[in-house]
């Protein structure tokens, strides 16, 4: 039985093809960023309230016109076929039961369209998110924003930190480039005459620039996320050029080794955006803490790639919906021990960064001939 999120890791590994392990626990060159992402919420401490009395704790959130039953998101992954034969169906029902925000991979294994049809045949009024790889080819690209929008998709998530594909050394190794036979990327189906969805029809380009999402608010009406801006002058240029949101990430530490934590470049990105456009961040998130921390420092809501995975490949459906449930209890516990009742409660000042470790011996008074130093002596 999974207790954690973590647990689930662990069922997911006895299950699944060590290759397709790799595939989802990996990332680029020597995964210094996948470490230090999870490490990033460690570092960081909760300072609760007391005493300010709530019986239950609101975890609603609207996110440009998307309501959701809880603040955490299912980042975009690709492939959910290759751990689990009903795929997206069944990560898209699980979604809908807890009423959390999907986001579908473009290289997802079922179409969008039947995504959306799973999702709506539940009764829930969960939403469905597409993510998109901007092909150079602008009507293919066309071609696939619209599939989302027929869908009844309510936001675009567009990947730019993508300009070339990640170098994942674990796949190079084991030889992983491709889907098994019978897998294909079903929206890549028939955008072009006779284009069977194999993964190599993804164009990772180095050409896109910001033409491209100009022309992209041209082309649809929809809410546009960016997601995979790092650097607080391009947030900036987000909210110039038009989009309505950020997703930050730095993909699970996917594409460039060694960017720093999404957690800790948060404040900077917040900083830079100024309450223009809301920010989700995702990256290592796996507990109920961290969703508060992320919360509290000026986020509007999370995402999280590889557990879903792991749900899915341990338990199909009913696996990523204890994975929610399990993650929805966390939060509500972290939100009463913080005091809190609700999202709203969170702010800045329930989070420490730990700014120094204590000093041995005495104090002494500065300028004194002391070994520990407790004071600069200039
Ligand atoms: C197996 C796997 C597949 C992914 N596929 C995509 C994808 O198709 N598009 C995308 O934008 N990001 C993709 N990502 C990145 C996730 O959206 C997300 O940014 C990342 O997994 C978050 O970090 P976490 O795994 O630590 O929660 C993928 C990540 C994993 C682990
Ligand atoms: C290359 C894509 C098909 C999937 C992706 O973005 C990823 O595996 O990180």
């Amino acid at each position: 039985m999974q207790h954690t999120v973590h647990d689930f890791e662990a069922a997911a590994r006895d299950k699944l093809d060590p290759v397709h392990v790799d595939f989802i626990a990996g990332g680029a060159r020597d995964e210094i960023t996948v470490r230090a992402n999870e490490a990033a919420f460690g570092r960081l401490q909760l300072l609760p309230r007391v005493l300010r009395g709530s019986a239950v704790r609101d975890l609603d959130i609207t996110l440009l016109g998307s309501r959701a039953r809880m603040p955490v998101l299912l980042s975009p992954t690709a492939f959910h076929k290759l751990v689990y034969p009903e795929g997206e169906l069944a990560t898209v029902r699980a979604a809908a039961a807890a009423g959390a925000i999907m986001i579908a991979s473009m290289a997802s294994t079922v179409a969008v369209g039947e995504i959306a049809d799973a999702a709506r045949a539940t009764d829930s009024d969960a939403q469905l998110w597409f993510q998109l790889y901007i092909q150079p080819d602008l009507e293919i690209t066309e071609a696939l924003v619209r599939r989302a929008v027929d869908a009844g998709c309510t936001a675009l998530v567009v990947t730019v930190d993508s300009p070339v594909l990640g170098a994942g050394e674990r796949n190079r190794r084991n030889g992983f480039h491709d889907l098994p036979p019978g897998l294909r990327c079903e929206n890549l189906v028939d955008l072009r005459d006779g284009e069977r969805g194999h993964v190599r029809q993804i164009a990772m380009s180095p050409e896109l620039n910001w033409e491209h999402i100009d022309w992209l608010r041209g082309v649809t009406e929809l809410p546009v996320l960016l997601k995979g801006v790092l650097h607080p002058e391009d947030a900036r240029l987000a909210v110039r050029h038009g989009a309505d949101g950020l997703l930050l990430s730095n993909h699970g530490g996917r594409q460039l080794d060694t960017v720093p934590a999404t957690l800790e470049l948060l404040p900077e990105i917040l900083a830079a955006v100024a309450g223009r456009i809301p920010i989700v961040l995702d990256g290592g998130v796996r507990r109920g803490t961290d969703v508060v921390k992320a919360l509290a420092l000026g986020a509007s809501a999370v995402g999280i790639g590889r557990p879903v995975m792991w749900a899915l490949a341990q338990g199909g459906e009913e696996g990523v919906r204890r994975l929610l449930e399990l993650l929805r209890d966390e939060l509500d516990d972290t939100l009463a021990l913080c005091g809190a009742s609700g999202l709203a409660d969170l702010t800045p000042d329930l989070v420490r960064v730990p700014a120094w470790a204590p000093v041995p011996g005495p104090a002494v008074a500065p300028g004194s001939d002391h070994r520990f130093g407790g004071g600069a002596v200039v």
